[in-house]
């Protein structure tokens, strides 16, 4: 037989993704380790580090390179963090499946102190991603949010050296890769929501290739796909680009689906929630509809204001 071979990033985190891809599809198939085979690939996004990525592209850096192997068959499956894919993919490629979903929240790692609202004034906060620094300045205008890049590791050692006095990452990859130890708050769903996406491993194939999908439907998370459904037709709504901060969350409980959304000007004093229930199977619309009210409450000037 020949191997199923798993396309990544050759970052920490991503390999860690594309191992429990491995490891759950060896579980549900009965498979050896030796049937699949994981492949590194780079990306534009892992070698860019000198400027934040909204400048140099925006979300399809960490992706393009990937896509490109999937399309021409150098991979079958493309594991990636379904918050660092846009909205839109290549002609030909489809995100098919999710893995169950680790914890969305963001998680705060502190020095100074454990908690965020805790900080002594003016402390540094080293983030490099708009949509949290949106909600640091809303939570605290006096905090000095600095730029922070770099994987995961890069920027607890950034913590470690003095650069910040706290940084907030998400908990999922925390967990990931085994650094769960190292969180020092949770940051509440209400006053610092998730990216659309966030925790969640999804899985990009060929259309059409149902080999590859019929593997798949044995680790795929219905719940997960269909929150994803959700925050992505949000995202998608709303031109989610990397200059507009957008969250948006959604959770699924006997079938219902309850979503909040939320857009924030990039300095934190205007922002403008939404919140949304219905059937699971009509995720998509339901996102699609949240978008709409929470466009209509903003008004089309909130959007210009700061491209
Ligand atoms: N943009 C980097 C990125 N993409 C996905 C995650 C975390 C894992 C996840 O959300 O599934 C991270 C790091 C972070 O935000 O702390």
């Amino acid at each position: 037989m020949q191997t199923l071979k798993i396309g990544a990033r050759g970052s920490p985190l991503a390999l860690a993704q594309a191992h429990e891809t491995q490891a759950r599809l060896m579980a549900a198939h009965g498979m050896p380790a030796e049937a699949f085979e994981v492949v590194v690939i780079s990306t534009s996004g892992d070698r860019i580090q000198d400027r934040p990525l909204s400048e140099a592209g925006g979300k399809g850096l960490f992706t393009k390179e990937i896509e490109e192997a999937l399309l021409a068959g150098a991979i079958d499956i493309a594991v990636h963090s379904s918050k660092d894919m846009p909205t839109v993919l290549p002609d030909g490629l489809e995100l098919s499946a999710f893995l169950p979903r680790e914890d969305a929240r963001d998680a705060f790692i502190g020095k100074a102190a454990k908690r965020i609202v805790d900080l002594p004034q003016g402390s540094k906060v080293g983030s490099s991603s708009l949509r949290r620094q949106a909600l640091i300045r809303r939570m605290r205008p006096d905090l000095d949010v600095v730029m922070f890049r770099g994987n995961v590791q890069t920027r607890l050692r950034k913590l470690e050296e003095g650069v910040a006095e706290g940084t907030i990452l998400a908990h999922a990859g925390l967990r990931r890769l085994g650094l769960g130890h190292v969180v020092t708050d949770l940051m509440p769903l209400d006053a610092f929501p998730p990216a659309p996406g966030q925790g969640a491993i999804g899985i990009e194939t060929r259309i059409g290739d149902s080999a590859v999908e019929q593997m798949l439907t044995a680790i795929h998370d219905v719940p997960t796909g269909q929150a994803l459904a959700c925050e992505r037709a949000f995202l998608a709504a709303l031109d989610g680009s990397c200059r507009t901060p957008i969250a948006g969350y959604a959770t699924i409980a006997d079938g219902t689906l309850t979503f909040a959304g939320l857009i924030i000007s990039p300095d934190g004093t205007q922002s403008h929630e939404v919140k949304a229930e219905g059937p699971a199977q009509d995720a998509a619309r339901i996102g699609m509809d949240a978008a709409k009210t929470v466009r209509a409450k903003a008004g089309e000037t909130f959007f210009d204001g700061w491209v």
